[in-house]
């Protein structure tokens, strides 16, 4: 709805998690948010998982609020209002900076947004939530632009969230992090046999958010050096197998990547510890079938929780679907989530089971 006449505009749109294959851990600048190293990641499909974001503009709200998950939030936060003032600025720009004649930038704004999947709680909440807070107040304030950098102020794995299939952040390397943008390696359609399966092992928001876990792991890990040294050459391996659709490499990198990542993470001081008894339960089941098979078919991934992401071939969904109920038998209800999930047709290559 715009509707500048009844005095009120309002945006709804929505936008899709991304889970890094090669992951983003540390910032060089805290305030832009860029990042110590380049990541990979893969964007979902969002009709499974996805954030949905309202935001309006009135004359008659009297100041800016926001609601997540129906609870309201403190609209103090830094990120918020970073981005929000990033977007007004573009707008600005497009006026020639006479904010007298525009109203829109005078007006206060309401955010209502909600995940479809769990918050906070390692799977990527925070991707899609600033991805779409950036594209929806892109499109209240009818500006365009490299979106990938104003949803990185937000949270920084959000800037991968702009576009879909296989996507980089470069962390680039100038000071005002002009160059910290992601772009696409390959569309959603380049690998239609890939396929995701996201194993829900609690949706629990985790003790340590990414922000302060990276913040603390830059401070105190020794592992981190050789983690930023080694990363460059795992980006460049990695989007040579995406886009040769070599599964096996891109498999042993993802997983090598994961384990790094937890490996930091451990190597920080106090220790953080992201993974449970059943992702490492997880993480040995995949590699006592990958070698019961010869050959590398699955491949894990842990973003900062102890939620499995497996990246594998359509061809083994099946057979590796039975294997994870044979050991982590799931109750009825969630067994059909899997049986839908697999039946339902999709405009995008890559699908999303969720188990709980
Ligand atoms: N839809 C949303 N709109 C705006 N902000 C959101 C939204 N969803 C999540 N967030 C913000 O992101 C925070 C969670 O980020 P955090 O990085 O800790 O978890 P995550 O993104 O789920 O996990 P990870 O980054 O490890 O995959 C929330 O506390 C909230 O501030
Ligand atoms: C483990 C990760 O998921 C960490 C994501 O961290 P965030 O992007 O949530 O961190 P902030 O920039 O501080 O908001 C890895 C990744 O997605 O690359």
């Amino acid at each position: 709805m715009d509707n500048m006449e009844d005095n009120i505009k309002c945006v709804t749109c929505t936008a899709p998690v991304n889970i890094a294959v090669i992951k983003y851990w540390g910032k060089r600048d805290e305030e832009l948010v860029l990042p110590v190293n380049s990541s990979v990641s893969v964007t979902l499909d969002q009709a499974q998982l996805r954030a949905k974001t309202t935001v309006m503009a009135s004359p008659s709200f009297p100041n800016d609020r926001m609601w997540l998950n129906g609870k309201e939030q403190s609209m103090d936060s830094k990120r918020i209002q970073n981005l929000l003032n990033e977007i007004k600025q573009w707008r600005k720009e497009k006026h020639n900076g006479d904010t007298c004649t525009d109203g829109l930038l005078m007006w206060k704004v309401h955010i209502c947004s909600e995940n479809n999947f769990p918050t906070a709680a390692g799977l990527a909440s925070s991707a899609a939530g600033y991805a779409c807070l950036a594209y929806s107040l892109a499109k209240l304030y009818n500006v365009e632009g490299d979106l990938s950098a104003i949803a990185r102020r937000g949270s920084g794995s959000a800037c991968r969230s702009m576009y879909g299939g296989f996507v980089e952040w470069d962390m680039g390397s100038q000071e005002d992090g002009s160059d910290s943008v992601s772009r696409q390696i390959a569309s959603e359609n380049h690998w239609p046999e890939l396929r995701v399966l996201l194993l829900v092992v609690s949706d629990q928001q985790k003790s340590m958010g990414s922000t302060e876990g990276m913040q603390a792991t830059l401070k105190t890990s020794q592992l981190m050096d050789r983690r930023i040294q080694c990363v460059p050459e795992s980006v460049e391996k990695i989007k040579e197998a995406i886009l040769k659709k070599d599964f096996k490499t891109f498999a042993e990198i993802t997983m090598k990547d994961s384990n790094q990542f937890h490996a930091v993470c451990l190597d920080s001081c106090p220790p953080i510890f992201y993974l449970t008894d059943v992702s490492k339960q997880i993480i040995q089941l995949v590699h006592a079938f990958n070698s019961s098979c010869g050959i590398t078919k699955v491949a894990y991934t842990f973003d900062a929780g102890p939620n499995a992401c497996l990246y594998l071939l359509e061809e083994d969904v099946g057979r590796v679907l039975s294997l994870i109920c044979h050991f982590f038998p799931p109750d009825k209800d969630d067994l059909n989530t899997f049986v839908q999930g697999l039946q339902t047709p999709s405009i995008s290559p890559l699908k999303v089971l969720l188990w709980t």
